[in-house]
């Protein structure tokens, strides 16, 4: 009998806390994956004509994944608020404004990528409320460092169909299976190789990085001998990472003087993972768990990968 989601609820102490939760990304990432398979026959490729809050044309694509998510989100009514990449302000899940839980999404990441049939993903985490459940949510409930997350993940949508997650105890990966159509354990403690791999970086825009990037990676590379691999969906960017060993980062520019990839969308969620995986994640000068979020949609330089790997680059 293969171990199907509901496993989750066997691991570490918040395994039965999160498994309504996590059993809600898995039926988002069914839907989202049937509305990706079948965009082109219905008309939803594309730009949806409107800007999110960070100023990025939305493709229709990313409006439709984050309704799938939101709705399911609010159908385990475990969770009181939602924030999302897509989303300017905290959506507050009215019904149920006292539940537990803050969920954090990049509904679909690496939307660029969606024209050219290549890969795709979702983002996610989970945080306890800071207020008492009395308490309508703020986005103070969503300020909260990686050190409170109790579960975070992705799911990639490739050829396979993956939810990748850790409830603090570890990393595990479960692939869908069409034929029973559903979520099963298929890469059970995933540890990040130490040594191998590759890089992983958008290093068209080598010239114009802040802090001495460039000869840092250059550096990097003659010291590991690594090759680049580099997809542009940070999703997919990861998972290769954390099952083929090296790392990958993206450095702050001149465009993005603070770094392009959202704190609380992006950094933090995979970062956990990284560490639950025996990897590291850092920022400037700071690993990305210990950076106190400032505001919802704040960005950040990251740096993840294997140990050696990620200090070989900012030592
Ligand atoms: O195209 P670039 O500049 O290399 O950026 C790629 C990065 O941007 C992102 O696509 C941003 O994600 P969204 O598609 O969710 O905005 C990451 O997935 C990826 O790592
Ligand atoms: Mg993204
Ligand atoms: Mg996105």
């Amino acid at each position: 009998m293969p171990t199907t989601l509901n496993s989750i609820a066997k691991q570490g102490a918040n395994g039965v806390a999160m498994m309504p939760i996590i059993q809600g990304v898995g039926r988002a990432a069914i839907e989202i994956a049937a509305v990706l398979r079948g965009a082109v026959f219905r008309g939803v490729l594309g730009g949806a004509g409107s800007e999110n809050v960070q100023g990025e044309q939305q493709q229709k694509l990313d409006v439709l994944s984050d309704e799938i998510f939101l709705e399911e989100m609010r159908s385990t009514g475990f969770v009181c608020a939602v924030g999302s990449e897509e989303q300017e302000e905290l959506l507050v899940i009215d019904e149920y404004a006292h539940a537990d839980y803050v969920v954090l999404v990049d509904p679909l990441d690496g939307s660029s990528n969606l024209d050219v049939d290549g890969p795709v993903g979702t983002i996610f985490s989970v945080v306890r409320r800071k207020t008492a459940n009395s308490d309508y949510p703020h986005v103070s409930d969503t300020l909260q460092s990686g050190r409170n997350v109790i579960a975070a993940g992705y799911v990639l949508y490739g050829p396979a169909t993956m939810l990748v997650c850790s409830v603090g105890d570890g990393v595990h990966g479960y692939t869908f299976n069409p034929s029973a159509a559903r979520f099963e354990l298929s890469h059970a403690n995933i540890r990040i190789p130490a040594k191998g791999g590759y890089y992983s970086v958008n290093e068209a825009n080598k010239s114009s990085w802040l802090d001495g990037m460039g000869d840092n990676l250059d550096r990097m590379k003659d010291e590991t001998g690594l090759g680049m691999r580099y997809v542009g969906a940070m999703v997919a960017d990861m998972h290769r990472t954390l099952l083929k060993g090296g790392v990958f980062l993206y450095p702050a520019d001149n465009k993005n003087t603070t770094g392009k990839l959202r704190l609380l969308y992006e950094a933090i969620p995979m970062g956990f993972v990284m560490e639950q995986a025996g990897g590291k994640s850092m920022s400037n000068g700071i690993h990305v768990l210990d950076i106190e979020p400032e505001a919802l949609h704040q960005r950040v330089p990251v740096y993840l990968g294997a140990a050696a790997n990620v200090d070989s680059l900012l030592g």
